[in-house]
């Protein structure tokens, strides 16, 4: 009997480092599938359609939401962004894990729908360290550094409605913490009865 895998949310502000731990996840953990979102961002340098994200026009966005094709979708920082339901729910039937690295807001649409799914809250250090890394990063203006630095504070507030919160100070240590919170929550009780199931199966000696 096959397990349906597990689903795994990432929030946190931006330069909190969530698209860095996740690309280190996916390189460590056998099994794990990254979800690529829609968006109606501009690619950034060195971003890859369909990679990183699926870039898409707003137009396209709308029409995406009434054939409901998202599982969840929200309004960040000015632009669109939206899970693709097909292909997560596919992965999990087939037993793979799936990460999401989506925003608070759609993390609670998917709480509601996937309460089983493990709620992981990645925080910076500090804001200090917060606006440094998204300066280093080079991939906003002035006023977009602003915005996404004041909308940390609000962000930093919802951690409570999380399982997990992981401060990402050392990258090593925080990818360790990340790694183990998944071994630990695939070998919950209650997503192993597979195995219980089999052993029945076995019948008695
Ligand atoms: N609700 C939702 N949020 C998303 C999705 N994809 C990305 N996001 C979030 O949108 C925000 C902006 O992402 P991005 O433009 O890549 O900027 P960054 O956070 O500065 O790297 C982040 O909080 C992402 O986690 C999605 O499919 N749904
Ligand atoms: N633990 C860390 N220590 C120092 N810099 C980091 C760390 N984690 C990520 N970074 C850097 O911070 C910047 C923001 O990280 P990124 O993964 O893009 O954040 P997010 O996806 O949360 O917006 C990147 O330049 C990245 O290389």
């Amino acid at each position: 009997m096959r397990q349906s895998g597990l689903l795994i949310v990432i929030s946190g502000p931006s330069g909190a480092g969530k698209g860095t731990l996740c690309k280190a996840l996916l390189d460590r953990i056998n099994n794990l599938e990254y979800s690529v979102s829609a968006t109606t961002r501009q690619p950034r340098n060195g971003e890859i359609d369909g990679q990183n994200y699926y870039f898409i026009t707003e137009e396209d966005f709308m029409q995406r939401i009434k054939q409901k094709d998202f599982l969840e979708w929200a309004k960040v920082y000015d632009n669109y962004y939206g899970t693709p339901k097909k292909p997560v729910l596919e992965k999990l039937k087939a037993g793979k894990d799936v990460i999401l690295e989506i925003d608070i807001q759609g993390a609670m649409e998917v709480k509601k729908k996937f309460p089983e799914g493990v709620f992981i809250f990645i925080a910076p250090p500090s804001i200090k360290e917060l606006k440094m890394r998204i300066c280093k990063r080079g991939t906003e203006t002035e006023e977009a550094m602003l915005k996404r630095v004041k909308s940390a504070y609000d962000e930093l507030k919802h951690i409570s409605e999380y399982d997990y919160v992981v401060v990402n100070d050392v990258l090593d240590k925080a990818v360790n913490k990340l790694t183990a919170i998944i071994i630990a929550e695939k070998c919950r009780v209650k997503r192993n009865l597979g195995y219980y199931f089999n052993i029945q199966q076995e019948g008695e000696i």
